[in-house]
């Protein structure tokens, strides 16, 4: 990851947050929903105090030139990007592979541990944060804590026009319960080569030790993931729910129904249990 302090011009990074505060006034953001797929079908989970708005909604634009605006005319800087990160295999320019995401959280939104990019369809190469919070001080929460596979967290203060830069098929990442409001603006890139078969299918050559390297580097750790960091998932989840509430539950439930069935394969569950050993924490 890479933090860039004082990215924007300092005019244009308060107008941005001008203007998700003007969205919030407006009721312009809308509670943070997430559908995932369950056998059951698709399970709605709201994160209580997020609120956001996707910028490719039309009522949004209506409502935030300024968004509207970059969300159309990113193309230079996307390129740019592109150019300098050739590595990463950004798709070069183009509304439709780009997202713009504005967010407002307070009285202790949360997001638990996650990818940004979990998997197909997803197309996410890149995830690029503003922060735009001038007065936040120490204990107004809402940092976003980092943890590399089988690595160390590293948190990060949502400090006013602060950039960070990470790979959203990846990084893990969580934020820690904002007390005192906060916003942030959140851009994401598509790549040309995200979620291709070797990064999205685990595969019994990898199941040993000499594969360790490839998966920390690698989109690979997805498929591990969740039962790596069972403990601190389930941690997450409970920060972000709250700690008894039908989303929790139903939360909670469909986490250690992926990590049972998981573990259901015994070359599975034996190399999880050397990669748990492998956590510095
Ligand atoms: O609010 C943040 O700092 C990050 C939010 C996040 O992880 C996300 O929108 O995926
Ligand atoms: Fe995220």
């Amino acid at each position: 990851y890479v933090i860039i302090d004082d990215f924007w011009p300092a005019e244009y990074a308060q107008a941005m947050r001008d203007a998700i505060l003007a969205l919030h006034k407006v009721d312009g953001l809308a509670p943070n929903r997430v559908s995932l797929a369950t056998s059951a079908g698709p399970l709605v989970l709201t994160k209580p105090h997020v609120f956001e708005a996707d910028m490719h909604d039309k009522t949004a634009q209506a409502l935030c030139p300024l968004f509207a605006d970059f969300l159309d005319n990113a193309d230079a800087f996307q390129t740019a990007l592109a150019q300098r990160l050739p590595a990463l295999k950004l798709v070069p320019a183009g509304r439709q592979s780009r997202t713009v995401k504005l967010q407002f959280n307070e009285g202790g939104g949360a997001f638990p541990w996650h990818y940004d990019n979990p998997s197909r369809p997803n197309a996410r190469r890149l995830t690029i944060l503003t922060y735009l919070n001038p007065d936040w001080a120490p204990g107004d929460g809402g940092e976003l804590e980092l943890l590399p596979f089988l690595g160390e967290p590293t948190r990060i203060e949502p400090r006013m026009n602060r950039v960070l830069l990470f790979l959203a098929d990846e990084l893990l990442h969580k934020v820690i319960p904002a007390v005192q409001r906060r916003m942030v603006f959140t851009l994401w890139l598509d790549g040309e080569a995200t979620n291709t078969d070797d990064v999205v299918h685990l595969k019994v050559k990898h199941l040993n030790p000499d594969a360790i390297p490839l998966l920390t580097g690698s989109p690979l750790q997805r498929s591990v993931s969740r039962a790596v960091y069972s403990d601190l998932y389930e941690e997450s989840l409970r920060a972000c729910f709250g700690a008894d509430s039908a989303d929790l539950r139903k939360a909670l439930a469909l986490h250690r129904a992926h990590v049972k069935a998981l573990l259901q394969n015994q070359a599975l569950a034996d190399f999880v249990a050397e990669l748990k050993s492998r956590r510095p924490f």
